[in-house]
């Protein structure tokens, strides 16, 4: 049985008395792809950011596989993102880049970082250094950072920006088989044939609210 879950619970942030989120709550489970979408500053970054441990809410809570962020621990455990940009370093190659960020953890090993490079379509062996990288080159490289660890949680957004049809292609076919392994994925988007081709559950952040626009048959049962 797959018991991967996230529960976000009542979470509200406002910065300098403007609310941002308001009394945010829903529940993912694993092996299905959630969309969020809303206008620019609706807050799906905010809402993302406090997911992944690295903004605080005011008020509520997320509980990652049992385990309460902040309080618990300060990070989810398996959990891997894109949001924003990467902190890479622009003058090393993509693999050293990931060598590098994969030794914080120190939980795989290099054939697993190639490997993971590989199935986003960069060459490991390529020495360019990630500053001459086109924008979709740096995107398949936070998509692979983001993947490599093999979380249970899988944090995107917007993680289509920059790619090219091919590349779009390639990711979707990538996230519908992480997803099919048992992975929560939550995925923000402007793109709606994204959302639509890729996304169980999706739902709408606007005035702080979330409210779930629409919901697959298969999770209605
Ligand atoms: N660290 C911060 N300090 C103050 N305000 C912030 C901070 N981070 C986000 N905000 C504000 O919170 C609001 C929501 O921002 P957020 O980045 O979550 O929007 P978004 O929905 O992801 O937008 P977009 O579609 O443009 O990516 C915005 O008004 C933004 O200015």
């Amino acid at each position: 049985m797959n018991d991967n879950n996230l529960k976000v619970k009542g979470v509200s942030k406002s910065f300098k008395g403007e609310t941002v989120l308001e009394n945010v709550s829903f529940t993912c489970v694993g092996g299905h792809i959630y969309g969020v979408i809303g206008r620019n500053g609706s807050g799906k970054s905010v809402l993302f950011k406090i997911i992944c441990g690295l903004l605080s809410a005011d008020s509520g809570s997320v509980i990652a596989n049992g385990k309460c962020i902040g309080k618990d621990i300060d990070f989810p455990e398996k959990l891997g993102a894109i949001i924003e940009n990467p902190g890479f370093i622009w003058y090393e190659s993509g693999l050293k880049n990931l060598l590098y960020l994969a030794s914080i953890r120190n939980i795989i090993d290099r054939s697993k970082v190639k490997d993971a490079m590989r199935l986003v379509g960069l060459s490991p062996e390529n020495k360019k250094w990630v500053a001459k990288y086109s924008l979709g080159m740096k995107q398949r490289l936070s998509i692979a950072q983001a993947i490599m660890e093999d979380p249970d949680i899988i944090i995107l957004d917007e993680p289509m920006n920059g790619l090219d049809e091919a590349g779009v292609e390639d990711m979707r076919r990538i996230f519908l088989d992480l997803k099919n392994e048992g992975k929560i994925i939550l995925l923000a988007s402007h793109n709606k044939e994204d959302i639509e081709l890729l996304c169980d559950v999706v739902y709408t952040i606007q005035n702080g609210r979330l409210e779930e626009k629409q919901k697959i048959e298969t999770m209605e049962k």
